[in-house]
């Protein structure tokens, strides 16, 4: 279970304010304006911003006080984060080693979770020879390595047409079975696919999470707003 136990965050007169809890192994879209909080609330779960007040936990463990690499918890970015002077299989194994020359063991399991994904042919590559697709592949068999059981996707398949988005999430899913799924997404049509609940962010307060119909057959004034 992880919870956001009355969080509070304020930046730069900007204020989100979180109290919500989400099942293990639950698929959450998070939606809501530009501007909301969507990527702070995000960042807080991460470890990339400290609460004001409040707490985060993970199945009964406080992580508030915790740096983001000793979190239960891997982020995939917009743009997979990948480093471009780097080749593909050494840009893998960082989700084990973070160091440039990674060990003969985390090659081996980098080319694994690389053979996972589909991309056997291009682990000698550096990520600028790999078509954006590619590129998102890589990122998640990085992903598969760090074997967090929390997941947060910032719209990380946005620069990807709408089929191969989708392959792209059902890969995910498939090859991290049980792992609890945050996803912001502009597009409802990929909630409903993609997300058993939804969490609503709108002008810094994230709402407890409802289910992914309700949501959108039964909507709040305020998400009607957003819809429309
Ligand atoms: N690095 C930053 N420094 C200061 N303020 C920031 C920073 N990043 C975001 N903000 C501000 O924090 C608020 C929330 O931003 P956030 O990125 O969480 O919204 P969002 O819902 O993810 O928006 P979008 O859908 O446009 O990505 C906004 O007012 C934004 O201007």
């Amino acid at each position: 279970m992880l919870t956001l136990e009355d969080v509070t965050f304020t930046r730069d007169g900007f204020s989100l304010t979180a109290d919500l809890s989400l099942a293990p192994g639950s698929r959450t879209a998070i939606i809501g304006p530009s501007g909301g909080g969507k990527s702070t609330l995000l960042s807080l779960i991460a470890g990339f911003e400290m609460p004001d007040a409040g707490r985060i936990l993970h199945d009964g463990t406080d992580i508030t006080p915790l740096p983001p690499s000793d979190r239960p918890v891997a982020m995939l970015f917009q743009d997979g984060n990948l480093f471009p002077h780097l080749d593909v299989l050494t840009n893998v194994a960082l989700g084990i080693e973070p160091v440039a020359r990674p060990s003969s063991a985390a090659q081996k399991r980098a080319r694994e979770a690389l053979e996972r994904v589909g991309l056997t042919e291009h682990t000698a590559k550096k990520p600028g020879a790999l078509s954006g697709g590619q590129q998102s592949r890589a990122a998640l068999a990085r992903l598969l390595l760090t074997a967090r059981p929390v997941v947060l996707l910032d719209e990380p398949f946005a620069a990807l047409g709408p089929s191969l988005r989708r392959q792209m999430f059902d890969l995910l899913v498939e090859l991290l079975p049980g792992a609890t799924i945050l996803m912001v997404t502009h597009d409802p049509d990929e909630a409903r696919r993609s997300a058993g609940q939804v969490i609503f962010v709108d002008g810094g307060r994230a709402e407890a999470p409802v289910d992914v119909n309700r949501f959108f057959d039964a909507p709040s004034a305020a998400v009607s707003a957003y819809l429309a």
